[in-house]
């Protein structure tokens, strides 16, 4: 069940990837927002009634024959509605338009709009004349508006980059505003949301901790939960909010599957002990985690390998509880999208996050997953609005299956202890030069590469360690830290000195795209 405030956008979605930045920069505007899939969208539709509807983009084209399409009924609504790409697309196809494929391949970045006529969407932000940066990623194009459309902004390869039907308060445009690169994006959804929806914009994180509350209420009932508790951000926020839901019914479960941060294990047990009297178990497992990973060296295969782990312990220590209905987990939105599309629609699989993708099958629990549409900014902010101490809140990510991912190749205890010690030199340094904090998320990875070296006019032949930084606000898309090289080089003299079996290190200069932040 899902508790919706009466003045909510319905974002019914066609598979973008970024289907949750619109949401986003919705509940940024300070409106609630729920995303359906385009399948279900009818049905959320009546059980939503909301007060505008967004539709996403989408890796489709209008022009195939079995491509997706919205129910009829939202166009008959009354409300208004936005549609962004796919979704200006299917507009104008749906509403006696036409949709062509571009015949000059389309475009694809940083584009220019320029205004041609005034329109409700940028009313007090755009004016007629003038140029505006935006993001384009497309190689369909609508060439033939549908009755009571007019063109209010073009574009070098799309004449129709934003069309309006004022009367209707139907708007579509062929950018992607809901990105950071449309500078003025983030500003024309609140201005849809607001002026044109006529929303008030006073939602909250404090109303979606009560509406979160009240959905865990009415989900679990008298029921039991363990909850996977890792000592990051999301599921102390994740453990702490359903507790305020129901109480005693919650058990929490730390699973020490070895491989953990040097330290790391008996840190997150007395944090969370020190501060919360939620009871917590603390499971000891690297034999079976380490002893099912041996001899596996596929990225794939190890992210499967330990969502199944996972769930295996969670399920044993359940049946040591006299049972548990639910598991609950800290999973945010870039898990299930690079998993798996948060609809069941026709997104890629880049990663299977343990908690998501690395989900076996057949599982006996039923997921409680609060945090599931959010980015890790906004867990952060429910987790201030919860009172979390800072030593939670302000933590650097780290990813379920460990340094699992970040040993390219097999897993050891011998190479994960070497891997711990690096790793906690580099933290160390970046804590001491105080940078931790303008850093998202930094670690080391051990490659499966032996280099030559020299030390003490001997010959070395050792492991290469790489060393990652990156600034981030979702974990979505990153950049690299810039680090000075006079620091870079003491980190890498020390680890060199004092962690035997690595002879090199190396940075990785890599943003996200095209690369991820784990290196598997
Ligand atoms: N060692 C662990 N023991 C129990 N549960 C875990 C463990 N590692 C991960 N999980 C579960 O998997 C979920 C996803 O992990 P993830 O690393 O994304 O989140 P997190 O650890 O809570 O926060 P952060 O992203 O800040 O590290 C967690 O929220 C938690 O429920
Ligand atoms: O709980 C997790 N289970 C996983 O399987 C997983 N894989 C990646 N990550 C974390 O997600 C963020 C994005 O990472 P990538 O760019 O490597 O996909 C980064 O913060 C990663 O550390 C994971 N977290
Ligand atoms: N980003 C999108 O929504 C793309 C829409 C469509 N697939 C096109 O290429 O034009
Ligand atoms: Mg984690």
């Amino acid at each position: 069940m899902t508790v919706t405030p009466s003045d909510s956008i319905l974002i019914v979605d066609f598979g973008s990837q970024v289907t949750q930045l619109i949401a986003r920069r919705v509940r940024e505007a300070g409106v609630y927002s729920e995303i359906a899939p385009f399948q279900s969208a009818e049905a959320a539709f009546a059980r939503m009634r909301p007060k505008g509807v967004i539709l996403s983009g989408g890796p489709a084209s209008v022009t195939a024959e079995a491509s997706p399409r919205a129910p009829q009924a939202l166009f008959e609504a009354g409300i208004p509605i936005l549609g962004i790409c796919y979704g200006q697309q299917l507009m104008s196809a749906q509403l006696g338009g036409s949709v062509v494929i571009s015949g000059d391949g389309g475009e694809f970045g940083r584009a220019y709009v320029e205004v041609k006529q005034p329109c409700a969407l940028f009313d007090g932000l755009w004016s007629v004349g003038e140029r505006h940066q935006v993001w384009m990623s497309h190689g369909d194009k609508v060439d033939a508006l549908p009755p009571g459309f007019t063109p209010v902004a073009v574009s070098e390869g799309a004449p129709y980059a934003i069309v309006a039907d004022e009367a209707r308060r139907f708007y579509g445009v062929q950018f992607h505003p809901e990105v950071v690169h449309t500078p003025d994006g983030a500003r024309l959804i609140a201005n849809f949301a607001r002026h044109v929806c006529g929303l008030a914009g006073d939602w909250s994180m404090a109303e979606f901790r009560e509406a979160k509350i009240a959905e865990i209420r009415a989900q679990v009932g008298e029921r039991r939960v363990i909850c996977g508790l890792s000592g990051g951000v999301d599921s102390a926020v994740a453990a702490v909010l359903i507790h305020e839901a129901i109480g005693d019914q919650l058990t929490c479960v730390f699973v020490d599957h070895g491989l953990m941060r040097a330290g790391e294990a008996d840190e997150v047990v007395s944090l969370f002990r020190g501060h919360y009297n939620i009871p917590l178990v603390h499971v000891e497992a690297e034999a079976l985690f380490l002893g099912g990973l041996a001899g596996v060296t596929d990225p794939e295969a190890k992210r499967k390998f330990i969502g199944k782990t996972f769930i295996d312990v969670f399920e044993d220590e359940a049946r040591k509880l006299g049972g548990a209905e639910f598991l609950a987990q800290g999973t945010l939105y870039p898990d299930v999208i690079e998993s798996v599309s948060f609809t069941g629609g026709p997104s890629v699989t880049i990663k299977s996050h343990h908690n998501v993708g690395g989900l076996p099958e057949r599982m006996n629990m039923r997921l409680v997953e609060p945090l599931r549409e959010l980015f890790k900014d906004e867990v952060r902010v429910l987790g201030r609005e919860l009172g979390l101490p800072e030593a939670f809140v302000g933590r650097h990510p780290f990813p379920g299956p460990g340094l699992a991912i970040r040993i390219p190749g097999e897993v050891t205890k011998e190479r994960c202890d070497i891997l711990r010690k690096a790793d906690a030199i580099y933290l160390e340094e970046i804590r001491a030069n105080g940078l931790y904090d303008a850093i998202w998320q930094a670690f080391a990875v051990l490659l499966p590469v032996r280099t030559v070296g020299v030390m003490g006019d001997g010959r070395t032949y050792e492991s290469v360690c790489a060393l990652r930084a990156v600034t981030s606000t979702d974990g979505m898309t990153a950049d690299i830290y810039p680090f000075d090289a006079g620091f870079l080089a003491r980190v890498a003299t020390r680890i060199v000195n004092e962690v035997q079996g690595i002879n090199r290190v190396t940075y990785d200069y890599t943003s996200k795209p095209p690369g991820t932040i784990e290196w598997e």
